[in-house]
């Protein structure tokens, strides 16, 4: 279907806003009386700027506070009107959206308000114009779609329809059923946004924390079905209020947008993208380090061993388990030390993996292997991390290790077979986003890798907020956490991290003690509470208060988790999962974080 934005839903000048509309491949926008007001541009200039980028003017909103109100102040708004409808002549714009009143003029009368909008569609249609009538959710007297509906079917105007707007009916739990029952032709528009599910006032809920569908909690794949299913047949438009994209830049903000469009065309069943092939696992973490020699010791610490050396990159490979951590010394910054530049995924179907991505408009990443290396593919995260899709040592498959000349003898100051500590696999990454790329990031991980998104959570951080979200594959294969932690000093100080998960986390926690690994402190107090709180046997809580193991439980499972030291941006995770456990130990983030700011106080 055609594909629309409200120029509301972006940053910038009305200039620039149409430039990204159009660069990110949308059919039309609606424009926002207030970026025109606001704008240099006459609305012929605007008309002439839009035609050349392409771009339709779907939609001049809003009109306010019309309907329902006392003779005199009648006359006034259709003034108003008519010198709206001069403008959307000169803008070359057909629809006008007007939303239901909020003015303490207006009457709880329905009868009125549908004459009054039989009036305003009659002298519109002199223009050539529709009127598309929206309920807002806090309207005074008309609040749902549905009473919206009724009041526009009883004015009875060929030049009146209604606007559905899905923030509205799905922010109060309308059942959007109903749709199905308003006639298709009589739907003159359809707004789409979405947003977390907050118990918070409606109002002030639309006007700061909507988002793109599939960034927030709200069904509008199935609202958009029944609309369809109704026979709207018009544009799906974006209209999204949001105080991070008003700031973020406008290109990304639109390709975000259609990436958003192109998944929910999907979900309603109205397009078919390339398959999604769900990652099954990692195959991979790359760490970057100009100096090697802090990661190296860590990993050796932990019971890695390097097994490998890359044919023509400067890159190890260490493992353990099907934990495999490469050590990139090409290009890192010295500053800020050993960073995650890059995941491994394993894929059933890289190429398929990839096709995917790039209709989802997900940068592909340039190649920079050698001749002789084996082909592999990677996309670029919202965050700049590269995901490659990899195909690990399935025979008939060639396989990223193949690019790898094992390393025979056992290096000095590593472990070797007999000393690794019981590490199995990673269980999931850690991946700090820029603030204003956080719901980015949750659509780009579900739409271009099906992973599940779950509800954002916000923590305490000793300086501030630590907002956290996970993506997860189905039943846990893939998980990856992401978060936006407070960054006084910049966006070098955010850590990263991988959390490698252990059958035996005593064990594996004595295994490293042993050896002289630097896990974080955890306070006594966080275990005078664990016992307080979850009667825990004293003989347990004592060994995890003996070995800084943490520990959480929901109603499936049990979570133990220690930390290591942080290296430049690094931190590891050791984890056990027992039962059928899902999450990630978010109840004890507060007491690691504070521990990290005391364990680096301490550094410095
Ligand atoms: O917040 C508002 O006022 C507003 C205006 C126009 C809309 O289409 C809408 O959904 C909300
Ligand atoms: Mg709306």
């Amino acid at each position: 279907m055609r594909k629309s934005i409200a120029t509301v839903s972006l940053s910038g000048s009305l200039s620039e806003k149409l430039t990204a509309v159009a660069a990110a491949g949308f059919d039309g926008v609606e424009i926002f009386e207030n970026d025109l007001i606001a704008s240099p541009l006459t609305p012929e200039d605007v008309r002439a700027r839009a035609a050349d980028l392409g771009l339709a003017i779907d939609l001049y909103q809003p009109f306010r506070d019309f309907e329902a109100v006392p003779d005199e102040v009648l006359d006034q708004n259709l003034r108003r009107a008519e010198s709206k409808f001069e403008v959307m002549e000169r803008l070359g714009a057909d629809t006008l959206l007007v939303c239901s009143s909020v003015s303490p003029d207006a009457v709880d009368d329905d009868g009125l308000a549908a004459e009054h909008l039989n009036l305003l569609a009659g002298r519109a249609r002199e223009h050539g114009i529709r009127i598309a009538y929206e309920a807002l959710a806090w309207g005074r007297h008309i609040s749902t779609y549905d009473h919206a509906w009724r009041v526009v079917e009883a004015a009875d105007h060929p030049a009146l329809g209604t606007c559905l707007d899905s923030f509205h009916i799905l922010s109060r739990a309308s059942d959007p059923r109903g749709i199905e029952e308003i006639p298709g032709e009589k739907i003159f528009f359809l707004q789409l946004a979405d947003a977390p599910l907050m118990a918070m006032d409606v109002l002030q809920w639309s006007r700061h924390y909507r988002c793109f569908p599939g960034q927030g909690g709200l069904d509008v794949a199935g609202l958009l079905a029944h609309t369809v299913r109704a026979g709207y047949r018009g544009p799906l438009s974006l209209e999204v209020f949001n105080d991070v994209f008003r700031q973020a830049d406008a290109g990304r903000t639109a390709v975000d947008a259609m990436r958003s469009l192109l998944a929910l065309e999907e979900s309603a069943g109205l397009a078919a993208l390339p398959e999604t092939v769900v990652p099954s696992g990692f195959a991979f973490a790359e760490l970057t380090a100009a100096d090697t020699e802090p990661l190296t010791g860590m990993l050796g610490s932990l019971g890695f061993a390097r097994t490998g050396r890359h044919r023509g990159k400067p890159v190890e490979l260490w493992e353990q388990g099907e934990a495999r951590v490469l050590v990139n010394t090409s290009g890192s910054d010295r500053r800020s030390g050993p960073s995650l530049a890059a995941v491994g995924l394993e894929s059933a179907d890289p190429d398929a993996a990839v096709r995917r991505a790039e209709t989802l408009l997900a940068p592909v990443v340039p190649r920079r292997r050698g001749a002789d290396d084996v082909p592999l593919d990677a996309v670029a995260a919202p965050d700049g991390t590269e995901l490659f899709f990899c195909r690990t040592g399935r025979s008939g498959h060639p396989s990223w290790t193949d690019d790898f000349t094992p390393v025979a003898a056992r290096t000095a100051g590593t472990a070797d077979d007999g000393d690794r500590a019981g590490v199995t696999g990673i269980d999931h990454v850690a991946l700090p986003q820029p603030w204003h790329h956080f719901d980015e990031a949750a659509l780009f991980y579900r739409s271009v890798l099906g992973l599940k998104p779950d509800e954002s959570q916000d923590l305490a951080d000793p300086y501030g907020l630590f907002r956290s979200r996970a993506v997860a594959g189905p039943g846990g294969t893939l998980r990856i956490a992401l978060n936006v932690a407070p960054s006084p000093e910049g966006e070098a100080t955010r850590s990263q991290h991988i959390a490698l998960a252990t059958d035996d986390i005593v064990a594996t926690a004595r295994r490293l003690r042993g050896r002289g690994t630097a896990v974080l402190p955890i306070p006594a107090n966080y275990y005078d509470d664990l016992g307080a709180r979850y009667g825990l046997p004293a003989e347990r809580l004592g060994v995890l208060r003996e070995l800084d193991i943490l520990y959480d439980r929901d109603g499936s499972g049990e979570f133990f988790h220690f930390y290591t030291v942080t290296v430049g941006r690094v931190f590891f995770e050791v984890v056990q999962r027992t039962g059928g456990y899902g999450g990630y130990g978010a109840r004890n983030a507060t007491v690691r974080l504070a521990a990290q700011h005391t364990a680096q106080l301490g550094a410095v």
